[in-house]
């Protein structure tokens, strides 16, 4: 066991060198368009399944409270945390409406969708970005493997985040990363004065 905790190790680390290699321009566009997104008073709204419903809610924690600078708190949402909705959705519609449902009644023109998925087949995150397609708002996606169905429904305005890599976890481990990333970015544009050493 100690080989194979090892090898997690190893290809989560060429996991990251290679999307050093890949997913900058894709990550600085995704921050650019959420830094417009808040400046122009608009909120992301953030969605996912299993660890990526936990990587959505990381986001927006980090949004709603801070990153690493002291700042005003920022405007996100994580659509996989109200138990009540999301059940009542699934029991009374289906399961690939829990977010979709949520955008058509939360969604502005002008907000972004965070959508996130490492095959980016996920039924529901897809039908969330109908859904944010149809109230306007634009998308940054998250995704891994050949990019799955939500390869195929970025238009021109969106970014889409693909990490190079076929296994689920390391892809999930990308994820957070870029997430970090995001959160770093946008804090130093919007807030330079208050940057840290
Ligand atoms: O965290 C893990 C695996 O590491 C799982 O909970 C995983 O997120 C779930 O199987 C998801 O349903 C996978 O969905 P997706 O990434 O393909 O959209
Ligand atoms: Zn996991």
């Amino acid at each position: 066991m100690l080989e194979r905790i090892k090898d997690s190790f190893t290809e989560s680390i060429q996991t990251k060198i290679d999307a050093a290699e890949a997913l900058p321009e894709s990550i600085e566009k995704a921050a650019e368009m959420m830094v417009q997104c808040l400046l122009g008073g608009n909120k992301i709204l953030a969605c996912g399944n299993g660890g990526s419903a936990g990587d959505a809610q990381h986001f927006s924690a980090e949004l709603l409270n801070r990153y690493e600078i002291e700042r005003p708190p920022l405007p996100a949402i994580a659509l996989s945390c109200d138990t009540s909705t999301i059940t009542a959705i699934a029991n009374d519609y289906s399961y690939d409406e829990i977010y979709s449902k949520q955008i058509m009644a939360l969604g502005q023109p002008g907000d972004i969708l965070l959508a996130i998925s490492t095959s980016g087949n996920s039924g529901n995150v897809i039908k969330a970005m109908e859904a944010a397609l149809g109230r306007d708002m634009t998308i940054v996606a998250l995704t891994g493997k050949d990019g799955g169905a939500m390869a195929g429904f970025m238009s021109e305005g969106d970014v889409e985040v693909r990490v190079p890599s076929n296994v689920t976890a390391r892809i999930q481990e990308v994820h957070l990363l870029v997430i970090h990333c995001l959160c770093d970015n946008i804090d130093r544009t919007l807030f330079p004065q208050d940057e840290q050493a």
